[in-house]
This record gives C-alpha cells, structure tokens and sequence, in this order.
C-alpha cells in the first residue's frame, strides 16, 4: 500500500511540475537531431513581436538569455554594476546559460514562445512550423543518439550544483528517458565537475518560511530519489569530475558507476549539520561495510576514485585523458545489447529491495526535514553563503 500511494504521490508531483515549468509533458524529450532550425528560430522571433500579451519579467529575461545564447554563444560581456539593475539582471539570465549549445539556447526560445502562444487567446497568431518541437531542459542537456539518452547537468560555473529546479528537471528527463526508445540512460556533468550536490542557497529563505520550505524540500527530495529507485532500465553515471552529496550517494541507485581517476566522492553531511539521504543510510553499510559507510557518511572523509572503486561504489575507473573516449566506446557497444533483456535483468536485480529502498528514503527524508530547521544546518550554510568555509 505504502508503495503504491508513493507512485501516485510521484506522478502527482511529476505533473505540478511540468505545470510549474510551462511546458507540455509530451514535449520534454530535446533530441539534437531533431532541434529547432534556424527558421523556427526566427519564426518565433516574429512571433513574439505579435504577441498582445505581457508574458511578465522573469520569462522575458528567460526569452532574453536564449536569444542571446542561440545568437552570440555564451556570455562573455562585462558584468553591469550592481546598480545598473535591468542590464544587471539581463546579464546574470544569460550567463546562467552557462556553456549551453547554441542549437540547445534556440530550442528552449522556439519552445518558449510556442508556449506562449499557445497560452495566449489570439488565434490570429501564426502557429509554429514545428509542432514536432522538443522542449528544451534550462539546467540540462538532454541528447539521444545510439541507443543512448544523455542526460548532461548544465551549471558548470556553479560545479553543477542542484537547484530545485535542476532536481525537477532530472525527474521529467528521467520519465522521459523511461519511455523513450533507447536501451541506456546516461547521467554526467557538464565542465570540471560531475556535481557539487545540492545548491547551498536553496536554503536562502526567511525564517517564516522554513517550516514550509523544509516541509516542500523533504517531498521533492523524497520524489526525486523515488525516480532513482523506479527507474526501469540501466542506468549509468559518467563521473567526470568531483561528486559532493545526493551527487555521491544516489550513485548506489545506478546500475554502472564510470569515474574519471579525477573524481572525488564527498559527503560532508555532518558538516552542514545535516544527515545521509538517497537511501545511503541503508545502501552504503550494506556496499562498504558500516565502518567504512561511518567513515563518509558521518566523518565526511573524502574518497578518490580508487578507493571508491574497492570500496564497490564505483565500476570502474579510467584514466582522465582517455575517459571519455573509452566510457562511450564502451557505451556504445553495450546498447547494441537486446534491449528488452537488459532491462528485464535490470528488474530482477533491483526488484527486491525496492520497497525497502522505498521506505528508507521516505523516512531519510522526514529526517532531514527537521534538520534543514536546526541551528546548526543553517549556521552551516551561513557560513558557506559568507564563504568562512569550503569544503
Ligand atoms: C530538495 C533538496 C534536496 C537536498 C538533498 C540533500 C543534499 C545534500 C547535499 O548535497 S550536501 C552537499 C552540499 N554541497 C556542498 O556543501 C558543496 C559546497 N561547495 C563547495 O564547497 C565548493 O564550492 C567546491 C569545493 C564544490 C568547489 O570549490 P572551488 O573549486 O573553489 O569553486 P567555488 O567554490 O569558487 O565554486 C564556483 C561557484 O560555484 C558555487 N557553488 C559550488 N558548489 C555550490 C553549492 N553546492 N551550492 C551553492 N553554490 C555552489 C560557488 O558558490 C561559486 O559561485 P560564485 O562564483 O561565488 O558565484
């Protein structure tokens, strides 16, 4: 019963947040092959000259950012002062882009206006000429190719850190990818690191919105794990560089860990006066052994790729300057697998814990909830925030 009321809670979340995002569900697949052409791009360009109605500040400087990233390529203007606000805010949308394709800036614009449009009452508007458009991910790259779905994290100046956003993201790539017809999904980090965990200043709120917030973080923590835990078929983590918290311990959720001999695997949770998630507190112990599960999940001790590797966390790790080229060989060849039988031998392995995984993240979650409250979890963040410490 517990695991069926959580599938519906899932499904619930994964619609508010497609709603949340303006976006329709059957659109959230961007396949580079199959992006906006340059005119789409400028169709939807005029289109937005004809539009009668203000759309509002924040998806204008959306609609600004990719404009300028499917033009120009990534920001590299001088940052305005900070009292010059609108250029300042301009500026700031765009180089949140980061190193974001150019192909991808003008996907998310075409899409971006066509929900607009479709939004809007004016049936005099011209519609798109692509109805086949994909919507396009802010946080994410999201690419299918060879049997493939790359799902690529995309804050490279920010070390990939997760924003509620990007943990929304990832859940409508995952669906997607669930029912898309390749054989392997794939998650790895744009830049130098795989990812720096979640996003320290999700916590910047005021007091009186704590207990709330902490309650709406538990959920989607809860949800986005939840998707690790369903996901029906191999999934693979390509650690291309540093992993630091949910980064490091959901990886016990994927089938294949590849690392980069540069990668480290973090998890400072005492730290930040928090506590082990992503069903760590039950999946490390039973990989590693409890005395070394305590030496990371409480002490916080750092581990290279090597000891990750002995320690069964990690598949297998390779060299940095040939790490690339050897994990997609290696990818490659083993999407031409049958697909079914992976993913039906993917099932037979996961399928006895799920439950459990089910209710351990469930109450992981509850746990940190109450922490989040706690003095020390917020004097920790402060002191991240006012950069007295670093990891
Ligand atoms: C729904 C909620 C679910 C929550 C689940 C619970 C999850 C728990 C965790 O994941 S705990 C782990 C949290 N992560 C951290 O504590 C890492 C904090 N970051 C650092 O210590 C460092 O940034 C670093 C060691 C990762 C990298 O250091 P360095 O190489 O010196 O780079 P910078 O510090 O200059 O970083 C560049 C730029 O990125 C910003 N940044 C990096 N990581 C984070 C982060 N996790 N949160 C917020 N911001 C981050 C950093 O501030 C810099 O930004 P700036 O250029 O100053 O604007």
């Amino acid at each position: 019963m517990a695991g069926v009321t959580g599938r519906l809670v899932r499904g619930w979340c994964l619609r508010a947040v497609r709603s949340s995002l303006q976006v329709p569900a059957q659109l959230h697949m961007s396949k580079t092959a199959m992006g906006a052409s340059q005119k789409d791009f400028e169709s939807a360009v005029n289109q937005m000259k004809l539009l009668k109605k203000d759309p509002g500040n924040e998806v204008k400087l959306k609609l600004y950012a990719h404009y300028k990233q499917a033009t120009e390529g990534p920001c590299n203007t001088p940052k305005p002062g900070v009292f010059d606000l609108i250029n300042k805010a301009k500026w700031d949308a765009w180089n949140a882009l980061g190193n974001l394709p150019k192909e991808t800036a003008r996907q998310n614009y075409v899409d971006l206006v066509s929900g607009l449009s479709s939004s809007s009452d004016s049936s005099s508007q011209v519609k798109p000429e692509a109805d086949r458009k994909q919507a396009g991910y802010e946080t994410l790259v999201m690419t299918s190719e060879d049997g493939i779905t790359k799902i690529m994290l995309n804050r490279p100046t920010k070390m990939n850190a997760l924003t509620t956003q990007m943990y929304q993201e990832i859940m409508l790539a995952l669906e997607a990818a669930s029912k898309d017809d390749s054989t392997i999904t794939v998650l790895t980090g744009n830049g130098s690191y795989f990812s720096s965990g979640n996003d320290l200043t999700n916590f910047v709120i005021s007091p009186d919105e704590l207990e709330e917030r902490a309650r709406r973080g538990a959920i989607l923590l809860r949800d986005f794990v939840g998707c690790f835990i369903d996901f029906p078929k191999p999934l693979v983590a390509v650690v291309n560089g540093p992993a630091v918290g949910i980064s490091v311990t959901i990886l016990r959720l994927f089938d294949l860990v590849y690392a980069s001999d540069r990668a480290t695997f973090h998890t400072p949770f005492s730290h930040l006066g928090q506590t082990p998630e992503a069903c760590s507190s039950y999946t490390f112990p039973s990989l590693m052994g409890p005395a070394k599960a305590a030496e990371m999940l409480i002490f916080g001790k750092k581990l290279t790729a090597a000891e990750a590797c002995a320690r069964g966390l990690v598949t297998e790790v390779f060299p940095d300057s040939t790490f690339q080229k050897e994990v997609w060989t290696r990818l490659k060849a083993y999407s031409k697998l049958p697909r079914n039988a992976l993913r039906i031998s993917k099932q037979m392995i996961r399928n006895h814990e799920k439950e459990k995984l089910h209710a351990i993240n469930a109450e992981e979650s509850r746990i940190l909830q109450e922490r989040w409250q706690s003095d020390e979890c917020m004097n920790a963040i402060m002191n991240f925030l006012s950069r007295k410490a670093k990891l």
